[in-house]
């Protein structure tokens, strides 16, 4: 399906929730990788970070080290015990709000980086506010430098079984969006069904996102992972009816080194190893990436650093 008129479809859609289940929990259960295959796996998932501010009391100056921290994620003489202290090892890009854009543009220019900054917008968390304040939202972001935008769905929508008229508004959303990249938050937290979730994963990669992301990191229950199966099935039925593949981003309350690695593992098993880039899988995270240099300082040096030793960890 790819069209609005192939919307029908969608209302018939059922998911077998015990199937689900399972495969979170087989996936879950798989033995993790270790030693310097672990460390390889923490370093590719670096390279997948949305690395995250999303707060209230954001300024120019946290989110100025935010960006230093996506610059150089991981200490340089840990990447050179690696030997990857060459191999332009940072995160995927930034993620702030939208009036935060231009102090993120302007800190990675400052630095002569060319890394992406990521703007959520349309009210986001809630996605409350009129349409056109909304779509306003979007143009602000892209007129600031915003080169990806992470828009939130209309769950009011969602919930009353508006598909069609949710895929309008995210068409639109696209259509701001310009050349920016779109990534869909769904805020599967609020959808209360899987059905619900793969609907709605659906009707968002057939109005043109670019990505599907779970959550906002603000609701109770975020990135969970009978969830993500949830999306990543619909990601390959949709690129199986249309040759198209759209990235997956997993967000909210993702904290720990071995979260990631069951994340990376679940792309890999799931999507195949095409998703294991930048450019099909994202982790959205505000407070991961210092366990992951945490465990990276244990792999090089064989003990844990002390708290002032991994600088904005
Ligand atoms: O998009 C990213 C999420 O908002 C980050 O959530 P988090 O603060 O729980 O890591």
């Amino acid at each position: 399906p790819s069209a609005k008129n192939n919307l029908e479809w969608i209302s018939k859609v059922r998911v077998n929730t015990q199937a689900v289940l399972k495969r979170a929990q087989q996936i879950q259960g798989q033995k993790i990788l270790k030693k310097q295959w672990q460390a390889a796996w923490l370093l590719k998932a670096v390279t997948c970070i949305d690395l995250t501010t999303l707060a209230g009391d954001d300024t120019p100056s946290n989110v100025h080290r935010l960006c230093l921290k996506a610059i150089q994620p991981i200490r340089y003489d840990l990447l050179r015990k690696m030997d990857m202290h060459n191999k332009g090892v940072s995160t995927a890009a930034v993620c702030v709000y939208p009036s935060r854009v231009a102090d993120a543009v302007k800190s990675l220019k400052a630095a002569n980086s060319s890394l992406p900054v990521a703007s959520v917008a349309t009210g986001f968390p809630a996605g409350q506010t009129p349409l056109e304040t909304r779509l306003r939202e979007v143009r602000m972001a892209v007129a600031d430098g915003a080169t990806e935008i992470d828009i939130v769905i209309n769950r009011t929508l969602a919930l009353t079984g508006q598909w069609e008229a949710m895929y309008d508004e995210i068409r639109q959303f696209r259509e701001a969006c310009g050349d920016a990249h779109m990534k869909t938050i769904l805020a599967i937290g609020e959808l209360g069904t899987f059905t619900n979730v793969y609907k709605a994963s659906m009707v968002a990669m057939m109005a043109g996102s670019d990505f599907i992301k779970t959550s906002t990191g603000k609701e109770a229950i975020n990135a969970t992972y009978p969830v993500a199966i949830v999306m990543v099935r619909a990601i390959r039925n949709y690129f199986l009816c249309s040759g198209h593949k759209v990235g997956f981003k997993p967000a909210g309350g993702i904290r720990t080194a071995q979260e990631a690695l069951v994340w990376l593992t679940l792309i890999k098993e799931e999507l195949g190893n095409d998703w294991l880039c930048p450019h099909l899988f994202r982790l959205g995270a505000s407070s991961l990436l210092a366990d992951i240099e945490r465990q990276i300082y244990h792999h090089v040096t064989g003990q844990y650093p002390a708290y002032h030793e991994l600088p904005m960890a």
